[in-house]
Order: C-alpha cells, then sequence, then structure tokens
C-alpha cells in the first residue's frame, strides 16, 4: 500500500532539514508517495495566506505530515491571523493533533555537547507529552481592550483565556498512562494547580485517570519546580506529561539535555493515528540559508512517522542506526560540535545519514 505524505518544509531551516529528511526516505524504497506544498511565510508570499485551503487539504488527504519550521522576524509586524506561526497552529487545530511526543535522548556522543555536566545526562531517555490543541494557546477569549477594572481601570489591556475541558484532560493523561506501561511506568504530570484553577482541575482529572492505571506511578510536579529538576536531575523523569505552554517551554529546555535543540524530533497525533512529524525547533532565521542547521530532529521526525503513521518500525529502526553511526564516525553539525569531532553542514549530514542506511560507509570531508 502507497502512503501519501505531504511535505511541508515552510520558512527559514525548514527547507534546508527538510530536504535532507526527504533525502533520507527516498533511499528507503518504501512505497511513499511525497507530495510537497507551501506553508508559513513561504506560502503567504505566494498565496497571501500562511495555510493555504490547498495546503491544508493536502494534510487532510494525506496519511502523513512532514513538517519543517515556519517563522521569520519579518513577519512579526502582520496582523496575528497571517503570521506564519499560525499555519502550524492551525494544521495542529484542524486535524486534531492534541498529542505531542517530544522524546529527549541524549546520544551517548554527544554527552559532552549539552551545556550540563556529562554524569547528569549520560543514558538519558525521557519522553514528554504535550497537550497540543488546548490551553492559553487557542483559549477564546482574547484580545486587547480598554481594562473597566484590574490595577489600571481605563488603561489599554491584553488577555489570554486558559481553559482546559474534562475530555481534553482525559484523552491526553490516557495517551501518557498508556506510554508510561510501555517504559518505566512511571508519569510525572506537570501543573501549576497551587496558583491556577485550569491546573487545579487538569490535576484532579489526571488522578482520577490515574485509577485505571494502578500498575503506573504517578507524581504531580509544580511547573517551576519541574523546569528547575530537568537541569538538576534530569534522569529521575521518565514521562513527562503537561499541557500546551508548559509543554511549549520545558521542552526547550530538555532539549539542551540532548545536546541542541537540533536533535529534538517531534510526533503529534490525533484521534485516528494521523501524525504530524516536525523537529521541535523553529526556523531559525539567525542561521538559515547558511547549510549549517542540524537536520538530525527532522530526520528522527521521519523515523517517528515511519514508526508511528505508517506502520514501518523496522525503516524506522534503520534510520535511528544510521543516526547514531553518524555520531560514532564523529560528524558534527556546528550546534553539537566539540574538540575532536568532524564539523559538516547540514547536507553533508544528511548525505552521511544516507550512506550508513545504503552500507556505503560514511565519508568525512
Ligand atoms: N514549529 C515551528 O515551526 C516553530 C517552532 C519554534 C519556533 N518557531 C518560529 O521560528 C522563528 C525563530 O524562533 P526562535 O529563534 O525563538 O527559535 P528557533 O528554535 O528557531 O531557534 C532558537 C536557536 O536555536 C538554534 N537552532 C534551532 N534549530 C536548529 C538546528 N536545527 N540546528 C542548529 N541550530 C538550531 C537557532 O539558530 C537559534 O539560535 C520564530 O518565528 C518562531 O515563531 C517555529
Ligand atoms: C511556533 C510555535 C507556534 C510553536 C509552539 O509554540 O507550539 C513552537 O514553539 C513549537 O514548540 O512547536
Ligand atoms: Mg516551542
Amino acid at each position: 500500500m502507497t502512503h501519501k505524505i505531504a511535505v511541508l518544509p515552510g520558512d527559514g531551516i525548514g527547507t534546508e532539514i527538510v530536504a535532507e529528511a526527504v533525502k533520507v526516505l527516498n533511499v528507503l524504497e518504501l512505497p511513499l508517495e511525497m507530495e510537497t506544498a507551501p506553508v508559513g511565510g513561504a506560502a503567504y508570499e505566494v498565496a497571501g495566506h500562511p495555510l493555504p485551503e490547498s495546503t491544508l487539504k493536502l494534510a487532510q488527504d494525506s496519511d502523513a505530515i512532514l513538517f519543517g519550521a515556519v517563522g521569520d522576524w519579518k513577519y512579526d509586524t502582520l496582523e496575528r491571523r497571517l503570521r506564519p506561526e499560525q499555519a502550524i497552529l492551525g494544521l495542529r487545530k484542524a486535524l486534531g493533533l492534541f498529542a505531542n511526543f517530544r522524546p529527549a535522548i541524549c546520544y551517548e556522543q554527544l554527552v559532552g555537547a549539552s551545556s550540563l555536566k556529562p554524569e547528569l545526562i549520560a543514558g538519558l531517555d525521557i519522553l514528554i507529552i504535550r497537550e497540543l490543541t488546548g490551553d492559553i494557546y487557542f483559549g477564546q477569549p482574547r484580545g486587547r481592550r480598554v481594562a473597566t477594572d484590574g490595577h489600571f481601570p481605563g488603561a489599554e489591556e491584553a488577555f489570554d483565556t486558559m481553559r482546559y475541558s474534562r475530555p481534553e484532560i482525559e484523552r491526553i493523561a490516557h495517551v501518557a498512562f498508556q506510554a508510561a506501561r510501555k517504559r518505566s511506568k512511571k508519569v510525572t504530570s506537570v501543573d501549576k494547580a497551587n496558583v491556577l484553577e485550569t491546573f487545579q482541575f487538569w490535576k484532579d482529572v489526571v488522578t482520577e485517570v490515574h485509577q485505571q492505571y494502578p500498575d503506573v506511578e504517578l507524581e504531580h510536579m509544580y511547573v517551576d519546580n519541574a523546569a528547575m529538576q530537568l537541569v538538576k536531575a534530569p534522569k529521575k523523569f521518565d514521562v513527562l506529561f503537561t499541557g500546551n505552554m508548559f509543554g511549549d517551554i520545558l521542552s526547550d529546555e530538555a532539549a539542551m539535555l540532548t545536546g541542541s535543540i537540533g536533535m529534538l524530533p517531534s510526533a503529534s497525533l490525533n484521534a485516528n493515528g494521523q501524525g504530524l512529524y516536525e523537529p521541535s525547533h523553529g526556523s531559525a532565521p539567525d542561521i538559515a540559508g547558511k547549510g549549517v542547521a542540524n537536520p538530525l530532529a527532522t530526520i528522527l521526525s521521519a523515523a517517528m512517522m515511519l514508526r508511528f503513521s505508517l506502520n514501518q518500525p523496522e525503516a524506522a529502526d534503520r534510520i535511528e542506526s544510521a543516526v547514531r553511526a553518524v555520531l560514532a564516525a564523529g560528524l558534527r553539525t556546528p550546534d553539537i560540535w566539540s574538540e575532536g569531532t568532524t564539523r559538516v553542514g547540514t547536507r553533508e549530514m544528511g548525505d552521511a545519514v544516507v550512506a550508513a542506511i545504503t552500507g556505503k560507509g560514511i565519508t568525512k570531508s
């Protein structure tokens, strides 16, 4: 059966890193039909909207979506609905991609690339599960107005709404407990129940759902403490599960435990197993076009796509083994480079993964 993949490279380094992931997928010679469409700022330029109807339809009609990144500072003054970031938010919402998996794994060879002490991160393998379609990201109402109360009545103010419904919390809690069953059966639910009603409710509902998973250990932790514990003793976590905004922040923090944000892949799934696969990082305008971005998070996201949406676990294993092999061979993009290793660019890194898959040998240039 041929699988249809929507390839949405987006902006900045998005095009560079997705090209490498596509190269890696092509070499596997699987029955994949890949179709590319513009998204983000690139789509705004050609179609006047960051998520044109045709791109959304392609995504909806595909078995999986391979996404690069969107955004550029030059669009920051556009009205919000036209900003590139609305494309990824719109896709998550339209496709119901509520379950976001961000595995933070510290590959043995990159222990020295992290800003943390090697002993804190050696062997690290944690899974962040982030709720992706609720919370303050999507809560209504939001906007700007003149305050009628508060500290400065009559002053201009802006507001967003943090909200979660019971079913939204229940379904992501099930995802977290079920994921934990396949790992070390430990979930840390991260909240801010000491201050926010939304997250007291989160904690209450998670505790209720937990009754159905007596074999899984549940711990609750406040988000400020979790941010601290992630750098103090990250290996104490196994499945770290939280809401949309806390998950956004904590996953970037966790990325540095792996050596670089360029190493953190992600999968965003809906209730039908359809998924969007993207690196956890953004379009990195500061390095875009220079050929130095690390493509491994995107290549590893393609492996997650093969495993989660396309039922091709062996092909996923081949990609992940190839990534380990190129790291073992000492190849490093600048973000993970350290003394004694070989600095390569985006394309050379992709070529090396391809070479490791085909068994042609990894060449250092
Ligand atoms: N899902 C997405 O599309 C997504 C995610 C995050 C940010 N963004 C957008 O990206 C733009 C830039 O945001 P930002 O700078 O805050 O975050 P960013 O993740 O793009 O970059 C943060 C830092 O990490 C570096 N970096 C990121 N990915 C890298 C890689 N693969 N290899 C090497 N270095 C890498 C960048 O050079 C930069 O110094 C903004 O418009 C933001 O909204 C998009
Ligand atoms: C670009 C932005 C909307 C997005 C988010 O905040 O979810 C990004 O930071 C991410 O982590 O995927
Ligand atoms: Mg983010």
